[in-house]
């Protein structure tokens, strides 16, 4: 369903160019849930903000199925990002002066979906993720796993093909970050969405089906075949 051929991306120019990206080729099928491991700097941010359409590779292709994203234009990428892809981040990213449920609402309503839907499917998403009850709390009010969840409520709730996790458990104990990377096995499984997590904890990369591992910004290896 993901497929990379041959991406590279570079930040900077001159001296201080620095190539992130050197020639990535990766296929990603459909339902899977994978990791990407690798030293600090290695290109998973970079790789991962690639293959998701958050920015763009200098070369290569990047096909959704038969969607190619590296043709888009910028406002055709970020509706593609809005109605296909979820997004979960280390900080969460919530809007401190929103309730979880308002939180979850925003995707729904960025995309046109009616008030009343709207907080229907935002409250199904919260009760999906094990939040029911704390649906008018603030970020402030609520644990770091707790915010965890309303993130990744927020990212399943317009029902995307592909979760996009980037250090997801980063900023949790271990025992918080067993339970969220359950929660997005229960997704992957549950809702076949496609689910891939970039992550330094190899507990987290170990319960995945495959982890690819980069270096200097390529895939140097991949291990997990015998996985599940
Ligand atoms: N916006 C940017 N401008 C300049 N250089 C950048 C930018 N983003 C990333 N880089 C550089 O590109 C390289 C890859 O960064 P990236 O964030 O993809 O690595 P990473 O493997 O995710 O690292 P970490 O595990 O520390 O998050 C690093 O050397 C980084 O300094």
């Amino acid at each position: 369903m993901i497929r990379a051929i041959g991406i590279t991306k570079a930040y900077g120019e001159g001296p201080s160019r620095y190539e992130a990206l050197r020639g990535v080729d990766l296929e990603i099928a459909a339902g899977d849930i994978l990791s990407i491991m690798g030293p600090s700097g290695s290109g998973k941010t970079t790789l991962l903000q690639t293959l998701s359409g958050i920015d763009r590779p200098d070369k290569g292709e990047i096909w959704a199925g038969e969607t190619g994203l590296h043709l888009l234009n910028d406002n055709k990428l970020s509706d593609y990002r809005l109605h296909h892809m979820g997004f979960v981040f280390q900080s969460y990213h919530l809007i401190p002066v929103l309730s979880a449920l308002e939180n979850v609402e925003l995707p729904l309503i960025a995309s046109g979906t009616a008030a009343k839907q709207a907080a229907q499917l935002a409250r199904q998403a919260l009760h999906d993720v094990g939040l029911s009850g704390l649906e008018e709390r603030y970020p402030s009010e609520l644990s770091g796993g707790q915010n965890q969840r309303v993130s990744i409520a927020r990212a399943i709730v317009a029902r995307p093909k592909l979760l996009w996790a980037d250090e997801p458990t980063g900023a949790l104990d271990t025992k918080t970050a067993a339970q969220l990377m359950d929660l997005l096995l229960q997704i992957n499984q549950e809702q076949q969405i496609t689910v891939v997590i970039v992550t330094h904890d190899p507990k987290i990369a170990q319960a995945t089906k495959r982890t690819l591992h980069m270096e200097n910004g390529r895939i140097v290896s991949e291990d997990g075949g015998d996985r599940h």
